[in-house]
């Protein structure tokens, strides 16, 4: 504060400059917060500068501010007059507006922000953001935020801000034009402006009044922070706008989320939605955890739809394949792919016949040089188009592989004789094949036997609805001979015309997927997977999981036997590189890395395990009879170990002349020595018991066997064992019980007590007795009596249990003759496995 200021303050006060030149503090203090509180910090570190902008000729703050006061109010009159005339505009904007929604609000008195403006703000945007000032909520906090001193002021002026003012918005050469970007709240959208909201005083303070400002001085500033403005308008009113957002139709929501987060979601405040939570009786803040329900519950109050979020579980390759095999649908790399085709038919009709017959006529004949081996599956090649034959015939194979899911045959083969006709397994293979939905094309066989008869045959399936073409149907019925090779090559051009007839596409470009036809343990080559690729190409060096197995492709082999470095669809190939042997129909998927196969494998494979335990209840001796009746068991199953080679032979002897009511005992395995893994192992895969005579299980085996639930009895005598595995099929296997001594007492005193008995005061030296425990008396070393406990007490209460250190006082059933001294026994029956 400068002299200069002290001096004006002070005349203002009432204050003698001699005072202050006296040099007395006190006054001076308290002049110096007067004069603060009345300026409101018109004094600035640099005083001099600001004060020559804003006095005028060096008049004082009293002279000054009644001046500013009347500009202000001067400038607010005109304000307000301008908003009543842009507030009319507007309001007949609107009207014109709503009365012609596909046109753009041209008309209104647009400021010239909403006409540079793409029109297209579209009709609602423009009718909220344009002239829309009303349109945001005088929420309390964004009154606090958009309050600026000057809005103090005002306010404390009486007057009355309000949020729909529109004199503030129009730039039309009014002089504010800093209100004219901000329709709503001119402080709002600056930075500046916000960060004073908060701060109070300072630069707010000056900024929000400083009434000895030049008019033009002014009206330059706020240009420039209109222009600033301007520029930044739109992304930082989003903030603002985010409680006007609407809420989703729906929206995914992941159980565990709290009220913030699905705040988020929906554009709520998080305190709505633990209001909304409260009022439907559920207890939380904004920082819970919400569970699947609660979460439901608050999206059907809202009336929207709550989807949960799905992880996807990448160790599932059963739904990547469907995922590839939908790709595949959309693809627009779809080419021609060969048709897969199974042979059915009924035993001796001839369906190995055809299939050697195609393979080396077809394949020897045309691929020179190439050595046709068995790899599950081959192609022939006819008139330039391959078709892909399933080595397996019967429909055993076709609808186990059917059954675990892998449908990949396209057409079928039905196959009859033409000299036996439609026979018992050609109805299960018509069966079979229509409901996996795959066309049949029939080939009447044996057609160079005296006694063929395709027509009876022909009217024989026609019964069951496989009508010929020449009768109207759709079928196609082709006579051949799989020994001679007659109407091989019309029943391979049928073949063709159905498959193109079905449209077989696939896509060779995208990630490769198969079903393993058959996989096989090689000495060579370890695991080996024949495989049909059904979607992309395989390359070798591909990471793969197939079924609950992972690895890398090391080699291809072609049903020619020959090497190759890529399959395309239904292309099959004996592939090699996996950690172990893969089943048949296991899907095969390409990974993008061979870390992550491994995963995805190693996860399977515990997957797998673990639901094997799950399933698999093994037989044991308790369950053997409901295992019996449950799966008509026609035999018992037992791996047997026994010290010695006779005793071996002398007990399966034994157990082999057992029958119970048809079912008999089969020894899978018998040996001498320990019980070992491979014993578990066995039992475990055969659902086995293991009887061990005289013998133990290792440790390992011991454990295995408690992991995968493999019932070991161990005996000592051989007609005992035969007895419980007896008893056990008939359902009558006892359970065994062993008497465990459970403590020990000494009789210390005893008392007679009409209608009860003698009571004995005892001490227990070790163990516990209990009241349900059975008691021998012990006199001498001899035993006395046995029986049970018919009371025990401590003090004058009856007990469960007394411990060791204690005394007690107890009665005997049926037994009075208790004497002090006596030991008494008590002990408990436990069931025990018979060792
Ligand atoms: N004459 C004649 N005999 C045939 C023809 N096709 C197969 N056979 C004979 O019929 C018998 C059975 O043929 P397979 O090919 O083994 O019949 P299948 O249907 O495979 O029999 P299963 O494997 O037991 O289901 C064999 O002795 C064949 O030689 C044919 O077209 N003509």
């Amino acid at each position: 504060m400068t002299k200069k200021q002290v001096n004006e303050s002070s005349k203002e006060l009432g204050m003698d400059s001699k005072d202050e030149k006296k040099g007395k503090p006190g006054k001076l203090k308290i002049s110096v917060h007067a004069i603060r509180k009345g300026e409101k910090k018109p004094a600035n570190k640099k005083p001099g500068k600001r004060r020559g902008n804003r006095s005028n000729g060096g008049q004082g703050n009293s002279s000054r501010r009644p001046a500013a006061r009347d500009l202000l109010k001067n400038l607010k009159q005109k304000q307000r007059v301008e908003e009543v005339h842009l507030n009319e505009q507007s309001q007949a904007a609107r009207k014109e507006y709503q009365k012609n929604l596909n046109k753009p609000a041209q008309e209104a008195p647009a400021a010239k922000k909403a006409e540079s403006e793409p029109a297209a703000a579209s009709a609602s945007a423009s009718s909220s953001k344009v002239r829309g000032p009303k349109i945001l909520k005088p929420s309390p906090a964004r009154m606090k935020q958009n309050e600026t001193p000057s809005e103090n002021r005002s306010r404390g002026n009486g007057e009355r801000r309000h949020a729909s003012r529109p004199s503030k918005r129009p730039s039309s050469g009014s002089q504010r034009p800093d209100f004219s970007a901000a329709p709503m709240a001119a402080p709002e959208p600056s930075k500046d402006n916000r960060r004073r909201g908060g701060k109070p005083g300072r630069k707010g303070q000056n900024a929000g009044f400083q009434p000895d400002h030049s008019h033009s001085d002014r009206a330059e500033r706020r240009k420039k922070k209109n222009n600033k403005h301007q520029q930044s308008a739109q992304p930082k009113k989003q903030p603002t706008q985010r409680k006007e957002r609407p809420l989703p139709e729906s929206f995914e929501y992941e159980v565990g989320m709290n009220a913030q987060d699905l705040g988020k979601i929906l554009h709520r405040e998080p305190a709505e939605i633990v209001k909304k939570l409260f009022m439907l009786g559920i207890m939380t803040n904004q920082n819970q955890s919400l569970d699947k329900d609660t979460i439901e519950l608050l999206a059907a109050d809202y009336g929207i739809e709550a989807v949960e979020k799905v992880h996807e579980d990448i160790s599932d390759i059963d739904n990547i394949f469907e995922q590839e095999m939908e790709a595949s649908k959309e693809s627009k790399n779809q080419t021609v792919r060969p048709p897969v085709v199974t042979i059915m038919g009924h035993v001796d009709h001839g369906k190995t016949t055809l299939l050697d017959r195609l393979r080396h006529t077809r394949v020897s004949e045309h691929e020179a040089g190439g050595i046709t081996q068995s790899i599950g599956a081959y192609q022939v090649r006819i008139n330039d188009r391959l078709i892909t034959f399933l080595d397996t015939p019967g429909h055993a194979a076709f609808s186990s592989m059917r059954a675990r899911g892998a449908e990949i045959t396209d057409i079928v083969v039905l196959i009859v004789a033409a000299d036996d006709g439609v026979m018992p397994q050609t109805i299960e293979a018509i069966d079979h094949a229509k409901s996996a939905g795959v066309p049949i094309i029939v080939a009447i066989n044996k057609m160079d036997k005296p006694g063929a008869n395709p027509q009876h045959v022909t009217e024989q399936l026609m019964n069951y609805e496989l009508i010929p073409e020449a009768y109207g149907g759709s079928t196609i019925f082709v006579d051949i001979s799989a020994k001679t090779g007659l109407g091989i090559d019309e029943l391979l051009e049928n073949i063709i015309l159905e498959a193109d007839m079905l449209e077989l596409k696939a896509d060779p470009k995208q990630k490769a997927i198969g079903t393993v036809v058959e996989a096989r343990l090689s000495r060579g080559k370890g695991p080996v997977a024949d495989v049909l690729i059904q979607q992309g190409t395989l390359r070798v060096g591909d990471p793969i999981v197939v079924g609950d197995t992972f690895g890398r492709v090391r080699t291809m082999t072609n049903d020619k036997g020959r090497q190759v470095k890529k399959a395309t669809p239904a292309m099959p190939v004996e592939i090699t590189g996996l950690n172990d042997v893969p089943e048949s129909a296991d899907k095969l998927v390409v990974f993008e890395d061979e870390k992550t196969a491994r995963a995805v494998g190693e996860a399977r494979a515990q997957q797998a395990l673990q639901k094997q335990r799950e399933n698999v209840q093994h037989v044991t001796l308790d369950n053997l009879f409901d295992t019996m009746k449950r799966e008509s068991m026609k035999s018992v199953d037992i791996v047997l170990k026994a010290d010695v080679q006779g005793s071996a032979e002398a007990l399966a002897q034994s157990f082999q002349k057992i029958d119970v009511e048809g079912v008999r005992v089969n020894i899978i395995h018998s040996g001498v020595g320990a019980i070992n893994e491979s014993d578990v192992t066995l039992a475990s895969a055969s659902n086995a018991l293991i009887i061990g005579f005289n013998v133990r299980p290792t440790a390992m085996a011991k454990s295995q066997a408690a992991q995968e639930g493999v019932d070991i009895r161990l005996y000592s005598i051989i007609y005992k064992a035969i007895d419980d595995v007896k008893a056990a099929m008939q359902g009558m296997l006892e359970p065994t019980y062993e008497e465990k001594v459970i403590g020990n007492l000494t009789v210390r005193e005893t008392w007679k007590v009409s209608k009860i008995g003698t009571i004995a005061g005892a001490f227990v030296d070790n163990g516990y007795v209990n009241s349900d425990a059975g008691i021998r008396v012990i006199r001498d070393g001899v035993v006395k009596y046995d029986g049970k406990v018919a009371s025990l007490r401590r003090f004058k209460d009856d007990v469960k249990e007394v411990k060791a250190g204690f005394d007690c006082g107890l009665t005997i059933e049926k037994f009075n003759d208790i004497k002090v001294g006596d030991q008494l026994e008590a002990y408990e029956m436990q069931e025990v496995k018979p060792s």
